[in-house]
């Protein structure tokens, strides 16, 4: 291992553990802001670090195209370039060429695509994509896979998971190891269950310090996801950390901790910020709604944050309908503030064996909006 990862408790299926790396240690389960372009959209760093976030998430995908993975080493790597001294995990790229680029073509080595900023042509292949992270000086290197489209026959899923095992042998394969470093396999497999034990056989095989579940969240439905984890925690290596992809709404982090998943990442807190939507204690809360205009209430009054404890909603309201820079600033800070609240408590919950207590009573005030 050239990571550390403990873990000292347990209830059921959900760990409280810690996980050491280069840049830092992360109490889990974690959530990870999403960093996209080498920031958290509308936060400083020093903001980001005081909602309690231990790590980010970075995007091979965007940061190849401007300003360059090349250009960020000249500058002395990723912590560096964004000011950002605790530990980062960067994706590997397949999923954002999938979403965002234009003309795909894939092979059995890797994908040839079009800038979505530009339209200049460039491929990925899993060497590449390894080569641009070390470049980026990332403390967890994510495998380069196939992103399985939603829906997918059970063929076309498994014929997508098997390539991207043969693309996690290769990103194994050109990841160099060193203390604090580590690289993280991703699970495919799309909505079977088949595909995705065979998905976790080949990657145990070829050996990770940690694994991703990817291909979650993409419309099948909480119902569904939750019985596909189910499908699959339990098989992945009890000492290794777990990590769903792009996952979620908040009641997605409860029922996915409590089924054995240790990290997120997910754009919603920062991106339903900017659009003047707040996750709160009872449910979302949209500040663009006329009932707020003259509302002297703060957003949540047993928040700590400094939209919470410096503003009215009849403010917040004005400055999302005004379209003021503060706007996002402020919901951004709150939302990824009270995410990082939500898994302070889950691993409150799961040290003291109460996470049942605590997932019911989080449903509950959710319901009670
Ligand atoms: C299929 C697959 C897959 C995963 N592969 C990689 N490299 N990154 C991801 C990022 C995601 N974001 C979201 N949001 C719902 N889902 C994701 C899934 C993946």
């Amino acid at each position: 291992m050239t990571i550390g990862f403990e873990t000292w408790a347990k209830d059921g299926a959900a760990r409280r553990g810690r996980l050491t790396l280069a840049h830092g240690t992360i109490e889990t389960p974690a959530f990870m802001p999403v960093g996209t372009a080498a920031t958290v959209k509308a936060m400083r760093p020093e903001s980001v670090a005081e909602t309690g976030a231990e790590i980010l998430l970075g995007n091979t995908y965007h940061l190849m195209l401007r300003p360059t993975a090349e250009r960020i080493a000249e500058l002395g790597g990723l912590h560096r370039f964004m000011n950002w001294n605790k530990p980062i995990l960067t994706d590997s790229g397949g999923f954002q060429v999938m979403s965002l680029a234009g003309r795909r073509k894939l092979d059995k080595d890797g994908v040839t695509f079009q800038s979505h900023i530009d339209g200049s042509k460039h491929r990925l292949t899993p060497e590449r994509s390894i080569e641009i992270q070390h470049l980026l000086g990332s403390d967890i290197t994510m495998a380069f896979d196939e992103c399985t489209p939603h829906p997918a026959t059970h063929e076309q899923a498994a014929d997508s998971m098997r390539l991207s095992m043969k693309w996690a042998a290769r990103s194994k394969e050109a990841f160099t190891d060193r203390p604090g470093h580590t690289l993280f396999g991703i699970v495919q497999g799309s909505v079977y269950d088949d595909l995705r034990r065979e998905s976790v056989e080949a990657l145990t095989g070829i050996g990770f310090e940690g694994y991703a579940v990817g291909g979650l969240a993409v419309g099948e439905g909480q119902e569904e996801m939750f019985r596909v984890l189910e499908a699959t925690t339990p098989h992945l290596p009890d000492d290794a950390p777990r990590y769903l992809m792009g996952v979620g709404k908040p009641g997605d982090l409860v029922g996915a901790v409590t089924r054995g998943i240790d990290m997120f990442d997910c754009v919603l807190p920062s991106r339903s910020g900017r659009t003047g939507q707040a996750q709160t204690r009872r449910g979302p809360v949209n500040l663009r709604n006329a009932r707020h205009a003259a509302d002297p209430r703060p957003l949540d009054a047993d928040c700590a944050c400094p939209a919470c404890t410096g503003y009215s909603r009849a403010y917040l309201h004005h400055l999302q309908k005004a379209d003021e820079i503060l706007g996002p600033m402020l919901l951004t800070w709150h939302n990824l503030h009270y995410y990082q609240e939500l898994m302070a408590g889950l691993r409150g919950a799961v040290e003291a064996g109460t996470l049942a207590d605590f997932a019911a009573a989080f449903a509950e005030q959710q319901a009670a909006g």
